[in-house]
């Protein structure tokens, strides 16, 4: 390093990005600074996103079976329940996690500086600080892992008590009788159905005629079965044009075509966008594209050359999963560390009741590229783990080239889908064929047997 500078690289950010990063740099042999704002490590994806909505998701699906074997034990949910009771081993889980991750900052010599970060120029940056004075230091990269913030429409009376948006959500003190949620996207879905199986009244709203249309049409139509079959109703190609709450205890919510909801809360989960709130990038040369992002390169550089940037501040897909990727890949390029190109198939895995997970191409893509496509599917009905754990709303179709020999999908909705979908992406990606899925002996009963099932369907759809 220089003696011009203190240290070779300035990581803003403790998320899954940032903190890849840093460790990344530390183990190239670096001076590593990581700079957080907030007093515990690990970014909105373990104090606002992933895990606590995973920890409330497990609980809900613990009480929606209790409900489903209701005749074995006498269940019934406490009128008023407090959100605290259900997130009760959140604590200890961001407990453990933090203690995970301050060890291996601390292992790799990783300097940790609690507070707010902003540019004075491209390698100067100023932090300032809780119960300190300022600290002004000069590095030679910036990582820049700020992560995002909710996108809150300007017709939407956020106030986070009764019309709440995903980072406010958790802070509910009961849970309400009735939610409205407003978006048909990744958040809403699965906030919107963990809240279903708790018993609030749901309604989801969005513009779009389906929710999650990115996914498989199948596994769309599946999820919004599950759905009102709970109870749930979704009210697809509206869009929310005013909100207002009575200051007693309802929000009403007007769309478009007329329809009026009426409900306790309100959920706004209608996108996030880049975090760069006083961090004045334009003081570094930095700006935001058109979509509100920072724009990197295939290594992450952006367009100042000592600036690298990964995770929600550079937009989708926007998981804990890419995020730590782009970070160690930051890191790395920034130091002049070999690293393969990033690999371009990226899971998605929502966390919805049921849960979807999908991995290649889904059957529309398949017959864009190959002029046909051949699906073999498996209902968990079918396989016996599915029939003796009640998961019989499951799915999992195995998308085929227009030969039906090379697998080139997995789409797969029902528990168990977000890790099932690595059989089939190890599959893919080995370019495995239909017939090897049938030649494998897979353990009885599993959900895996899916695999094999909807294999044999492929090879009989041959033509
Ligand atoms: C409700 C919800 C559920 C989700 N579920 C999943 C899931 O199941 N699976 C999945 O893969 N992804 C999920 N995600 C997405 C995932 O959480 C994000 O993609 C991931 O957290 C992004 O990581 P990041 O490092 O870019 O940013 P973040 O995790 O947002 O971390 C950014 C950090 O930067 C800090 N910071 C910001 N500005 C400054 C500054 N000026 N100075 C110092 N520090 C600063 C912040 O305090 C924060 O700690 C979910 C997101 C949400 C909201
Ligand atoms: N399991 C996971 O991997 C996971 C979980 C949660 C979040 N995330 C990440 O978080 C990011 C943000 O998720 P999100 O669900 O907030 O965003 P999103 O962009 O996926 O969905 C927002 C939805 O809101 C709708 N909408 C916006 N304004 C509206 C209006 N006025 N009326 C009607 N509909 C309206 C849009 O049509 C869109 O469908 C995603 O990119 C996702 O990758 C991932």
């Amino acid at each position: 390093m220089s003696m011009a500078y203190d240290y070779d690289m300035l990581v803003v950010g403790s998320g899954p990005a940032g903190q890849k990063a840093a460790v990344q740099g530390a183990k190239a042999g670096k001076r590593v600074a990581l700079v957080e704002r907030d007093n515990l490590f690990g970014g909105a994806c373990v104090h606002r996103g992933t895990i606590p909505s995973k920890t409330l998701r497990e609980n809900a699906l613990r009480i929606s079976h209790m409900r489903q074997n209701a005749s074995l034990a006498d269940f019934k949910l406490t009128e008023d329940l407090e959100m605290s009771a259900l997130i009760t081993r959140l604590n200890d889980v961001l407990v453990a996690h933090d203690m995970y991750m301050s060890r291996q900052i601390d292992r790799n010599g990783i300097e940790r500086i609690q507070g707010r970060a902003s540019f004075v120029d491209n390698e100067t940056i100023r932090i300032d600080r809780v119960q300190a004075e300022p600290l002004t230091v000069r590095c030679e990269t910036v990582i820049l892992a700020t992560g995002s913030y909710p996108r809150n429409p300007p017709n939407m009376p956020i106030d986070h008590e009764n019309v709440l948006d995903s980072d406010s959500i958790l802070s509910l003190l009961y849970l309400p009788k009735s939610l409205t949620v407003l978006g048909g996207g990744v958040i809403a879905s699965e906030y919107a159905s963990i809240f279903q199986a708790l018993g609030v009244q749901v309604t989801m709203i969005d513009k779009y005629p389906k929710p999650l249309g990115f996914l498989d049409q199948d596994l769309c139509d599946t999820f919004v079965e599950v759905f009102e079959g709970m109870g749930g109703t979704w009210l697809g190609e509206r869009e929310v044009e005013h909100v207002s709450w009575d200051g007693i205890s309802e929000v009403t919510t007007e769309c478009n075509d007329g329809t009026i909801v009426r409900s306790q809360k309100l959920l706004c989960a209608a996108g996030r966008i880049a975090n760069v709130k006083n961090l004045n990038i334009e003081n570094a040369g930095l700006s935001l594209n058109d979509r509100g992002l920072i724009t990197v390169d295939e290594d992450m550089r952006t367009s100042v050359p000592n600036i690298f940037a990964a995770g929600d501040i550079i937009g989708p897909p926007s998981l804990a999963s890419s995020s730590m990727e782009q970070g160690r890949r930051a890191a790395s390029r920034a130091m002049d560390v070999e690293v393969s190109s990033m690999h371009d198939m990226i899971p998605s895995g929502i966390y919805a009741i049921p849960e979807l997970s999908a991995v290649g191409l889904n059957e529309d893509q398949a017959i864009k590229k190959f002029g046909g496509s051949v699906v073999g599917r498996a209902n968990f009905d079918e396989i016996a783990r599915g029939q003796i754990s009640g998961n019989t709303q499951g799915m999992l179709k195995l998308i085929c080239d227009d030969k039906g020999e090379k697998i080139v999908g997995t789409m797969i909705v029902g528990e168990g889908a977000t890790e099932l979908v690595h059989i089939g992406m190890m599959a893919i990606m080995n370019e495995m064929k239909v017939d090897a899925l049938v030649d494998s002996i897979f353990n009885f009963p599993t959900l895996a047997e899916a695999y094999r099932v909807a294999a044999l369907d492929a090879i009989s759809r041959r033509s």
